[in-house]
């Protein structure tokens, strides 16, 4: 359903993404792994449109998307939570759950119950500002905001990143549910090789800027992990 081509991007003079091919199939879970600072973001954001590849060629469910808008993307039902989560700290829960449904396609105006089932202390945070959450809370809020619309692909960027143990678990069992449901598909940065070989379909592994290894084998291997991944 996602399909990137010769992906080349970065950022003024300096090239950080290079020659990438990555594929994303409907229902996967597929876990972009590799060490701080070789381009995961990078790559999330070229995804999004956020920043314009300078080469190579992104396609979604059929559709060109190299040259468009990050708006036009999210509208083809491509969901995407930022690392930071990037909620609006001023505004409600409701208010920043509400701003998710403006990528939806069919202009709905309504938060889907089902966010209340998965999210349930959003239910209860609904008029506290985004700001006065815990971490774990906004990064919940984030991953349920992109959800709202009801996108077939999610992109998530490094979603345990900085918060308490006890969220990570409720974050890893969110995206254990979305893998058993093979509604959406998840594009997912993460740090853990232990949860990522725990839930991917497949891996890729991003080392300066180009892919390293992929596969879906569960256990990396360790020559492949003291290369690529350990600091
Ligand atoms: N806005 C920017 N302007 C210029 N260079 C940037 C910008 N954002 C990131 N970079 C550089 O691009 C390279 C890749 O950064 P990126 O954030 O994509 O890596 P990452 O793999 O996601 O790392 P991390 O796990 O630390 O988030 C780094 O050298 C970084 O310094």
């Amino acid at each position: 359903m996602l399909k990137l081509q010769g992906i080349e991007s970065g950022y003024g003079e300096s090239m950080v993404i290079r020659n990438v091919n990555l594929e994303v199939r409907p229902g996967q879970i597929v876990c972009l792994m590799g060490r701080n600072g070789v381009g995961k973001s990078t790559l999330m954001k070229s995804i999004m449109g956020l920043i314009k590849p300078r080469s190579g060629s992104i396609h979604y469910m059929d559709a060109d998307l190299t040259s468009s808008s990050p708006d036009r993307r999210a509208k083809s039902g491509i969901g995407y939570v930022p690392q930071g989560r990037e909620i609006f700290p001023q505004l409600t829960v409701e208010e920043n759950l509400l701003l998710g449904l403006e990528a939806s396609s069919d202009r709905r105006k309504k938060l889907p119950d089902t966010i209340f089932d998965t999210f349930p202390v959003l239910r209860q945070m609904l008029h506290r500002k985004g700001g006065d959450l815990s971490g774990g809370q906004q990064q919940q809020l984030a991953i349920a905001r992109a959800l709202a619309p009801g996108p077939q692909l999610l992109l998530l960027d490094e979603p345990m990143e900085g918060i308490q143990p006890s969220i990570v678990m409720e974050i890893e069992a969110i995206i254990e549910t979305i893998k058993r449901n093979r509604e959406i598909a998840v594009l997912l940065v993460e740090q853990s090789l232990e949860f990522a070989t725990s839930i991917a379909d497949y891996y890729y592994v991003l080392d300066r800027g180009t892919i390293a290894a992929e596969g879906k084998d569960a256990l990396l291997s360790e020559d492949l992990v003291r290369k690529h991944l350990t600091v």
